[in-house]
């Protein structure tokens, strides 16, 4: 572990003041139909995040999920959207990473997409399963060179020793990964949110802000949605 000095303080209230005046949305929003919204909140997410695309949002398939291990310690990380089906909303990573090792004590997480230019965020929550093995390592295959190098290189969000150099890792694991273009990595994991609740909030300038929930219904397959006050 490296000490760093503590860092010298600013003007008292001088960030209180800077953050205030950051804007937090899109000058032009746009406005939320609930009357329209499709009887199921996949078809609803997919039409925004396509909206979200053509509006020219950065990542909008960048996502925070939050877990919670079994202690009760939370955490939360962005990850890359990889698919949504009946079967979820669908993310990827290490079975060993600190993720993995929360889903595997507690199998629950909330994701959160916000995409400011257009002023709007998607919360979705609920009980995470792991998909099949060799779905995993289709998607694992399909990464390019760089990315299985990457991820290949060494133990994800384990402290780097001093003598360790990152550079060289990645470039002896990018040969490893392009002499073995077919071995998928048994430690490559697809998890699925299999939604309990998925809520989709719409900014108004004007301070009325639109969310609505969508929640399983007593009839399987069908959904329930309730507007929210902002
Ligand atoms: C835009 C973006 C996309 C990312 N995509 C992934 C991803 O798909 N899978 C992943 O394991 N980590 C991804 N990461 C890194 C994670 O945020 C995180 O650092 C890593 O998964 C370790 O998290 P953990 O220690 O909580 O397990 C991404 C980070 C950013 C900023």
């Amino acid at each position: 572990m490296t000490a760093h000095p503590t860092a010298s303080p600013v003007a008292p209230g001088a960030v209180r003041r800077r953050l205030r005046g950051l804007p937090s949305f899109g000058a032009e929003l746009p406005t939320f139909d609930v009357a329209a919204a499709p009887a199921v909140p996949e078809a609803l997410f997919l039409e925004w995040l396509e909206h979200a695309v053509d509006a020219g949002v950065l990542a909008p398939h960048a996502v925070t999920v939050s877990t919670a291990a079994a202690s009760g310690e939370v955490s939360a990380r962005v990850v890359i959207l990889k698919d949504v089906s009946d079967e979820g909303w669908v993310f990827a990573g290490q079975a060993t990473s600190p993720k993995g090792r929360d889903l595997d004590e507690n199998p629950r997480a909330a994701l959160t997409f916000f995409w400011p230019a257009v002023g709007r965020q998607v919360r979705v929550v609920g009980d995470v399963v792991r998909r099949p093995a060799d779905e995993a390592a289709a998607d694992f295959l399909a990464r390019p060179p760089a990315a299985r190098a990457a991820y290949l290189a060494g133990e994800q969000s384990a402290p780097m020793a001093p003598s360790d150099d990152l550079s060289e890792a990645l470039a002896a694991a990018e040969v490893e990964a392009a002499a073995h273009p077919d071995d998928a990595s048994p430690g490559w994991t697809l998890w699925s949110v299999r939604p309990v609740s998925v809520e989709f909030w719409q900014a108004d300038h004007s301070r009325a802000h639109v969310r609505l929930r969508y929640r399983p219904s007593d009839v399987a397959g069908e959904w329930s949605t309730d507007r929210l006050w902002p």
